[in-house]
């Protein structure tokens, strides 16, 4: 069995009036990929080797979690009580693969980026990335800063949810990933695991400040999804 390939560009993500046919035949390809196709024949242990990388990557969530509650002079159990179904379909946390091509150089259109200038949404997201340079970050003074791999660590970002939940005290940090200098053709492999509370969590700010409403994960992501995707969706 081949490692099965889906091909956005098909479409038209991004824009706005994506059909429903399409998108119902994206959910469905992107199912049975993530599924039913799982490349065992070709890469041993393939399918052992994600899910048991999985269970580490959310004991490691749920540490830097507790320790992040502790942090703010929480109740250490504070964030880890909405993750702990991580890992069920009452949790959507997601660990995603990203290759990203060897670069022809002379093909690069200008402002041509690997991965464009983002936050993520959920909580945390833990990112293993190959020793290829590329990722920046944006300090406070909005200046990008290099990120790189530095081995045996794992790179913690904040995400927009976990921002919202502590009133802004930890900041989703905007990052962004490069492309190789001209004439350089190098690929990059990262291991991102998006984490995010569970779906019927009610995230309220845990100061107590009512900086912003109270909202439920789904709901939060939904409307995210919606603005990403083209409907406006009215967030406070
Ligand atoms: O590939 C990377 O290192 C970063 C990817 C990323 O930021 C994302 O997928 O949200
Ligand atoms: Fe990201």
């Amino acid at each position: 069995m081949s490692i099965p390939v889906v091909d956005f560009s098909v479409y038209q993500l991004g824009k706005e009036n994506v059909s429903e046919a399409d998108l119902k035949m994206l959910s469905e390809e992107l199912r049975k990929a993530f599924t039913e196709n799982w490349p065992s024949e070709e890469v041993d242990d393939f399918r052992d080797t994600k899910v048991s990388f999985f269970h580490r990557c959310k004991e490691l969530a749920l540490k830097v979690l507790r320790l992040m509650a502790i942090g703010l002079g929480l109740d250490s159990e504070v964030f880890v009580n909405e993750h702990k179904r991580i890992g069920s379909f009452e949790n959507g946390t997601t660990l995603r693969s990203l290759y990203y091509p060897p670069v022809d150089s002379t093909r690069v259109k200008e402002n041509q980026v690997r991965c464009g200038e983002h936050s993520d949404y959920g909580s945390i997201t833990l990112l293993f990335q190959s020793t290829e340079d590329g990722l920046q970050v944006q300090n406070r003074a909005r200046e990008f800063v290099s990120a790189p791999c530095i081995p045996g660590t794992v790179l913690v970002n904040i995400a927009d949810l976990m921002q919202r939940w502590t009133s802004d005290v930890y900041v989703s940090v905007v990052h962004r990933v490069l492309l190789p200098p001209a004439g350089v053709s190098k690929t990059r492999q990262s291991l991102v695991f998006f984490a995010q509370p569970e779906d019927e969590s009610i995230i309220k700010c845990c100061d107590g400040s009512n900086k912003y409403p109270s909202i439920k994960t789904v709901d939060y992501f939904t409307s995210r999804f919606n603005d990403t995707y083209g409907k406006k969706t009215n967030l406070v």
